[in-house]
């Protein structure tokens, strides 16, 4: 690598783009390519989440509740990235969704129900919305399997007054909990069965099906290792708030064996996350907490001190978000970025660009100007792993996509946090939309990701390490796009398009 500022003096660097008095984002800059000297193949996107947690790829899921629950958590994991759940929900299921991510090393979820030999099985509700009812001894997913139901054959019987007992199929063969795919794959075919369950002390974790099996088979092959925490099990991050009770709340994480904590809050540098900083530093030293959400270098500043492992960057930037419009506070996404990322890096506090990804080149930016992951909230959601059943609008198939801060969330759950204890009307600062289907985040992060290595090729840079180290010895240059220079790099002029990237 060469950090040698190119002989000719061209475009700006970004101490000196952002230091005008404009708040940018990402849309609003370009990069100038640089010079090529590795492959494409050679960028290596391994990064630190947090001073102590690594991670083999840049990429984070938001804890929001249409996007990080169990499913998102263990595909997350799987890829390489992480995914925080979302606190959205009781303790207990918060908690819940760490358990059920962390019982498996497959990104395959059925989320099975459980109940009893001698059950009528009357209605569907019996299923809890997944395809599989599993029947134990105790009817808890605690005891012996003695066989199962799949609501498909189900949903055709006309007997459904008997008890299940009577019905059932056989169990399927058991595999322990923490098989690799090609194990489960290998005892499905010696068995000659089309399902196994996976069992872990005693528990029965889950169903898997040769369906799924051959649905994740499908997808592109990472190099990459999965994110394993030092349990030996996917590593999986949570969400709390502020708040007395979220002290109990972490206590329950802590025994699911939450793995970094993100304080989750749109205006991080207040007494309350200062104080509860360091009560998580004092209380639990060994797990990592990221601060947040800060746009400022003062922000930043005040977190680090109280001892953040990681800031988590962006206010009012989000697809979902009208905190700018409402609170007339926040900064435009790539000034924020680079600004904290300015100081943070010389604590080796690692800064998460958090809202406003939309697009590989986005993420490019938000690397290259000092973050060393992004989080996504828009991105992510509207996939096979986002909590939530797809539906259709005007012939599109979609999936909810909600803010944290828009009302129907706040009624779900954050009210205490949104109203004060006191106060009495609530403002939105977030709305509930709709994403479009994107198949499997397994299918598209593979894709997004080998975007971002040709973006890091062309500005030079072979890995996130030495992209910030292009950005401070000021090789990267950079300018401002003109509202016809944006126009111009979109497709244009054309009578019709498709646009596919994969
Ligand atoms: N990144 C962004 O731009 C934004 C994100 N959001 C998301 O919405 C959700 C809620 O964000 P916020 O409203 O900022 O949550 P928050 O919990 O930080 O704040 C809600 C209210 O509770 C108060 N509060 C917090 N701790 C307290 C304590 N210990 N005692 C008394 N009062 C206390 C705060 O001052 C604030 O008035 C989060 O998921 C956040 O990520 C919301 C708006 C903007
Ligand atoms: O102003 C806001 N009101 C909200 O209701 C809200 N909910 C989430 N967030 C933030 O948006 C991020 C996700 O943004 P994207 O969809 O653009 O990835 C998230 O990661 C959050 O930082 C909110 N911001
Ligand atoms: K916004």
């Amino acid at each position: 690598m060469d950090f040698t500022p190119p002989p000719i003096e061209d475009g700006f660097t970004a101490e000196k783009l952002f230091n005008q008095g404009f708040s940018y984002t990402y849309d609003d800059v370009i990069f100038l390519p640089h010079y090529i000297d590795f492959a494409a193949d050679a960028v290596d996107l391994s990064t630190h989440l947090t001073r102590h947690l690594p991670l083999s790829l840049p990429f984070v899921a938001s804890p929001m509740d249409t996007v990080s629950e169990s499913a998102m958590a263990a595909a997350m994991a799987s890829l390489g990235g992480i995914a925080i759940v979302h606190s959205n929900t009781s303790a207990s299921s918060q908690a819940s969704f760490l358990h059920t991510a962390k019982s498996r090393r497959v990104p395959i979820l059925s989320d099975p129900a459980f109940c009893h030999p001698s059950a009528v099985v009357d209605h569907d509700d019996a299923f809890a919305g997944s395809p599989f009812l599993l029947v134990t001894e105790t009817g808890t997913s605690k005891g012996k399997l003695l066989g199962y139901v799949a609501k498909r054959d189900w949903t055709n019987r006309t007997d459904k007054d008997l008890k299940v007992r009577d019905y059932m199929s056989p169990p399927p063969t058991a595999v322990p909990w923490n098989a690799d795919l090609t194990r489960i794959e290998g005892v499905m075919e010696s068995e000659k069965k089309n399902g196994v369950v996976l069992v872990r002390d005693e528990e029965v974790v889950d169903f898997v099906t040769k369906e799924e099996v051959e649905r994740v088979k499908g997808y592109p092959r990472l190099a990459a290792a999965g994110s394993v925490g030092p349990d030996g099990k996917w590593m999986v991050g949570a969400a709390i708030g502020t708040r007395e009770e979220d002290k109990e709340r972490l206590e329950h994480l802590v025994k699911a064996g939450v793995n970094v904590v993100v304080l989750d809050s749109s205006q991080g540098n207040s007494s309350y996350q200062l104080e509860m900083i360091k009560y998580v530093k004092k209380v639990y030293p060994e797990l990592d907490v990221i601060g947040g959400n800060v746009v400022t270098m003062y922000q930043a500043e005040n977190l680090i001190q109280a001892g953040v492992d990681g800031l988590r960057v962006g206010m009012g930037s989000g697809s979902i978000c009208t905190t700018q419009e409402v609170c007339a506070v926040g900064r435009g996404q790539a000034t924020a970025v680079y600004k904290v990322s300015s100081i943070a890096y010389k604590s080796g506090v690692p800064v998460i660009a958090d809202g406003g990804i939309s697009n590989s080149g986005h993420i490019v930016k938000a690397l290259s100007l000092g973050a060393s992951t992004v989080m996504m909230g828009s991105f992510l959601a509207g996939s096979h792993e986002a909590p939530g059943a797809y539906e259709y609008q005007n012939g599109q198939r979609v999936k909810k996509y909600r803010g944290m801060g828009s009302l129907e969330a706040m009624t779900k759950g954050s009210d205490a946090r949104y109203l004060g204890d006191t106060a009495k009307l609530k403002i939105a600062q977030g709305v509930v939309g709709a994403v479009k289907d994107k198949g499997s985040v397994l299918n598209f992060i593979p894709y997004t990701l080998q975007a971002v290595r040709q973006g890091f090729q062309d500005i030079g840079a072979s890995s996130i390490q030495s992209a910030h180290d292009l950005l401070r010895s000021r090789v990267l240059r950079l300018e401002v796009r003109s509202g016809a220079a944006q126009v111009e790099g979109g497709v244009h002029g054309l009578v019709s398009y498709e646009k596919k990237y994969f």
